[in-house]
């Protein structure tokens, strides 16, 4: 393997309480919120079809406009509480807030630029009272932060002459700056979510990023970075030249999930979803495919099922209201995590062979193991095959746990669980399997007898 000054700095997964804390979240939410609400995917009357909060690179919207909107920036409907609210009745555990976007707003006052809230009708620091509404209610606040950013003249996607290596050597203090700013003002938070670090010019500042990614862990111990913000050595990003995972989790995962275990390498990771197929920002008129509670649950499902953790997005309005559509998806979700998220807490991969009924959860510190079923076969029989040795004298629902199962045995270590699927079911039921106390073993895994 490649000696790297700059690569991964850990094999394996992080194992302090911070990070156990992060990998047993579950559920989160993601906010992208700035200018870009304000045109919500329009601008002189013309429809914008890319993501909402990328309207400064169309064409329909002359840059010298865009950077006009701040002076509209006044959210009469701003709420932070009655958000953090909104998020703890759905179940999430940490949340997501862009600090800054690409286009290079702050919503925070920031003393190295005036691009930021306090120059705008509204003027108060919204990230503030966000931190302190989420750390209220419980939920942990995790900053998203651009290195790309638009607004400044020392930004560069290359560096090609001299004068583009002086301007980036400005924009990389600014960076710095801001960074250890957004630190100093919001110590609570729990990590950062970097983004906008695919250019050339950030890839060749290995040096830069590892000794800053170190500073900003000083200021705060066990602040969580994931694999989006280092370049290696070679410019390489989320793993490095060794393709070994670089920060403490991958990133990857933008609107798409894992299909095996196998595919997360066995890191910790979460998925970042958008309720329609490519929208962050608000955007006033969804087309294409707005994704339903139960899809959204599924894959909330499926990430914990392979050890990752799921981030729903949302995309409040320029008045700042949470709208309607997201509303109503934070309240399904809220209801059915309100009855089953004992299957979602704490838990994470099970090595059992997959079914197609659903998916498995595995509380890592009980032991319990929970099918989530999606799909009931139309005869009930959910079929499982389980290690050896592994005893199932007791099965039960989840919602009423004096309805308990025999599983028939088919075959050797191959049972079905013959659920009676008579009433009506249009949400995913969770069947608890309990282990017997002599098949955990200390690290609560299923031992082979
Ligand atoms: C070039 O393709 C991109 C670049 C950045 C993104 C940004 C989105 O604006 C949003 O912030 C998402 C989390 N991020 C990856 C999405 C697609």
């Amino acid at each position: 393997s490649l000696t790297l000054k700059h690569g991964a700095h850990r094999l394996g997964k992080r194992t302090d309480p911070m990070m156990e804390r992060w990998r047993n979240y579950g559920l989160g939410q993601f906010i992208h919120w700035g200018l870009y609400a304000i045109p919500g995917g329009h601008w002189n009357g013309a429809y914008y079809g890319g993501a909402a909060e990328w309207i400064r690179a169309w064409k329909g919207m002359p840059n010298e406009q865009y950077d006009n909107l701040y002076k509209e920036f006044d959210p009469a409907e701003f709420d932070p509480k009655a958000w953090a609210e909104q998020a703890k009745d759905m179940g999430a555990k940490y949340m997501i807030i862009t600090t800054k976007h690409h286009d290079g707003f702050c919503l925070w006052p920031s003393e190295f630029t005036d691009y930021d809230v306090t120059n705008t009708p509204y003027g108060n620091d919204i990230i503030g009272p966000l931190v302190e509404a989420y750390d209220a209610v419980g939920i942990d606040v995790y900053l998203y932060f651009s290195v790309m950013d638009w607004n400044h003249p020392g930004y560069r996607s290359k560096l090609e002459t001299i004068n583009d290596k002086e301007a980036y050597e400005e924009f990389k203090e600014f960076t710095r700056n801001q960074l250890l700013e957004l630190l100093e003002r919001y110590p609570t938070t729990k990590g950062l979510w970097f983004d906008g670090t695919w250019d050339a010019a950030w890839k060749e500042q290995a040096d830069f990023a590892d000794n800053l990614a170190t500073e900003m862990r000083e200021m705060i111990p066990g602040l969580i970075i994931g694999s989006r913000f280092r370049p290696d050595d070679y410019g390489n990003r989320h793993f490095d030249s060794n393709g070994d995972l670089m920060g403490d989790y991958e990133q990857g995962w933008e609107r798409k999930l894992p299909e095996t275990y196998e595919e997360t390498k066995g890191n910790d990771w979460d998925c970042v979803m958008t309720v329609p197929e490519n929208q962050w920002g608000y955007h006033s008129d969804w087309r294409g495919h707005v994704k339903t509670s139960y899809e959204l649950i599924e894959m909330l499902v499926k990430s914990v099922s392979l050890d990752g953790n799921f981030v729903m997005n949302f995309g409040p309005n320029g008045q700042g209201e949470i709208r309607q559509e997201e509303t109503q998806l934070a309240k399904e979700i809220g209801e059915w995590m309100d009855k089953n998220n004992e299957a979602i807490y704490g838990c994470g991969y099970l090595d059992w062979e997959k079914q197609d009924w659903g998916y498995y959860t595995k509380d890592r510190q009980t032991g319990k193991i929970y099918m989530i079923v999606f799909n009931r076969p139309l005869n009930g029989a959910l079929k499982i095959k389980t290690p050896d040795k592994v005893s199932l004298d007791k099965v039960y629902s989840l919602k009423d746990s004096s309805q308990s199962f025999v599983p028939e045995e088919i075959h050797k270590n191959e049972f079905f669980i013959h659920y009676p699927f008579s009433e009506h079911i249009d949400s995913p039921i969770v069947i608890v399997i309990e282990p017997s106390s002599n098949e955990i073993d200390q690290n609560n895994s299923y031992q082979k007898a």
